[in-house]
């Protein structure tokens, strides 16, 4: 046994009988089921979790790796484990305490995604409740998880799908809600039955199951992109900001300096597009701008342009995340304000470019938020209507004669996207063709609507951006 894995605490503090067996269990597996439970029990987000137990266990960087692929994969096929596990067990999972509930999923997905040996697994479950949870709710592991053991992935898919629909297959075979799988359906084809290309529905979805390799996005006029290249990065495929590098960000010296950040190829983008429009130089306006990633793309463009940036924030934490990432640029050339962006504080019809990256769903980057897929419901998509409604309308106010608008999320989702647009643009604006000021991104117009651009992982390798571009007649 390593000597910094953990011994079976209750037998330690002598809670036991003395023929209890005696129980060890791995630091890893121990920080990954403290780190889902802090996902199911608290809320937690998973990365930020993993972080923290990481450092509460003093993990080694390879134990790290063990353990963010057990929770990650774990939070990932969440819903298929459960199906699974009920099937097993013959019972409900809520007749369990929902930390016995963490323990299967985690054995299940070494049993059947990784590569564990099947004793390792259903020995490593068992002294893992034990341990953490009492010797009395090994008896239940150990009975569901042998049974789980018996069938490969692809058995138990095969079992569990049988005579099932293609969507509802689907869902099970790529770890989705099953509203997901029809908001993907609908956002790809342009209508819930719309006819789509062969396997292309799988493998949307099967892109939110791998995690991207962080991309990074110079800023302009602060960092040469050779910089970050010289320095083990590769080019992003289509945005000329970016840099697709493997370990740490901070490792960089571009990065500590805030020359350079971490930011999906898809933000830089869809900032970009909106800055290849014609219009006059001027003040610009970023109406939802926290945490600032695109507004410090949008002040490295506007200065080339001859052009300021007012960045506007609702909530005043995020807004000083947007002050910290402006930070490199001179002070001249941005502002920072806070408020509620439907009640601007500034006069309307002034700015020649308005960015609305509006709040929305988040599920255009599944791939990177594991647990989110499973938080999220189709009733919260809807929540953010009149939000979204209302924050394009003022960007479109605030916007001068000729000035240009790009409505952005960061999901695919009809009801957020197409939607929003056709709802608010009227007479006081023209809708531009938006994939042409993305010629080099290939097969990025929106089923739902061609006029926008919709960027997805598995087409671009980006997440989910959907972007709208705006004339102000
Ligand atoms: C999608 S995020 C923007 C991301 C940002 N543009 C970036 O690239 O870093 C949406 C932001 O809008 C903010 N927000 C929410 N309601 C708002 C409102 N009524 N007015 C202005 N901002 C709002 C949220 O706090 C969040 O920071």
């Amino acid at each position: 046994m390593n000597q910094r894995d953990r011994r079976d605490r209750s037998q330690r503090e002598g809670f036991l009988p003395d023929r209890a067996p005696e129980r060890f269990i791995d630091l890893a597996r121990m920080a990954a089921f403290d780190t889902l439970r802090d996902v199911h029990a608290s809320g937690a987000y998973a990365n930020l979790a993993l972080a923290e137990q990481a450092r509460a266990h003093d993990l080694t960087s390879q134990e790290a790796a063990l353990c963010t692929e057990l929770v990650n994969g774990t939070c990932r096929w969440e819903g298929t484990y459960d199906r699974i596990l009920e099937a097993a067990g013959g019972r409900s999972l809520d007749s369990l305490q929902p930390a016995i509930v963490d323990v299967l999923r985690l054995g299940t997905h070494q049993l059947l995604n990784m590569r564990t040996p099947t004793h390792a697994a259903v020995s490593t479950s068992v002294d893992l409740a034990g341990i953490a949870l009492g010797e009395r709710t090994t008896g239940v592991v150990n009975a569901i998880i042998r049974k789980v053991s018996k069938k490969d992935f692809e058995q138990w898919l095969d079992e569990l799908t049988e005579g099932m629909g293609e969507r509802g297959a689907l869902s099970l075979r790529t770890g989705h809600p099953r509203w997901i799988v029809d908001a993907w359906a609908t956002a790809l084809a342009g209508s819930p039955d719309g006819d789509l290309p062969d396997g292309e529905l799988r493998a949307a979805l099967e892109a939110d199951n791998v995690a991207p390799v962080p991309t990074l996005v110079v800023r302009p006029g602060l960092c040469d992109r050779e910089e970050l290249l010289a320095d083990g990065g590769r080019a992003t495929s289509f945005s000329p900001f970016g840099v697709v590098r493997e370990g740490n960000p901070s490792d960089l010296a571009a990065v500590r300096q805030r020359r350079a950040a971490v930011q999906d190829e898809g933000s830089q983008l869809v900032a970009l597009a909106l800055t290849r429009v014609e219009a006059e130089s001027g003040r610009w306006l970023d109406l939802c701008a926290g945490p600032g990633g695109k507004a410090a793309l949008l002040t490295g463009l506007a200065r080339a342009d001859g052009s300021t940036l007012l960045a506007n924030e609702a909530h005043e934490h995020r807004a000083d995340l947007v002050r910290k990432s402006l930070m490199a640029y001179p002070q001249n050339l941005w502002e920072v304000v806070v408020g509620d962006g439907t009640k601007p504080q500034w006069e309307q019809n002034t700015f020649t470019r308005v960015m609305a990256d509006v709040p929305c769903s988040g599920l255009g980057s599944l791939r990177r938020r594991p647990e989110s897929r499973w938080r999220r419901t189709q009733q919260e998509v809807g929540e953010l209507f009149q939000l979204q409604c209302d924050l394009l309308d003022q960007a479109i106010a605030s916007a001068a004669p000729g000035g240009v608008i790009a409505y952005v999320t960061c999901s695919p989702h009809r009801a957020e996207t197409s939607t929003i647009v056709q709802t608010i643009a009227d007479q006081r604006v023209e809708i531009l063709d938006a994939a042409i000021f993305l010629p080099e991104v290939p097969d990025c117009r929106a089923a739902t609507d061609p006029r926008f651009v919709q960027l997805w992982p598995h087409r671009h390798g980006t997440d989910a951006m959907f972007l709208a571009l705006l004339r102000r007649l």
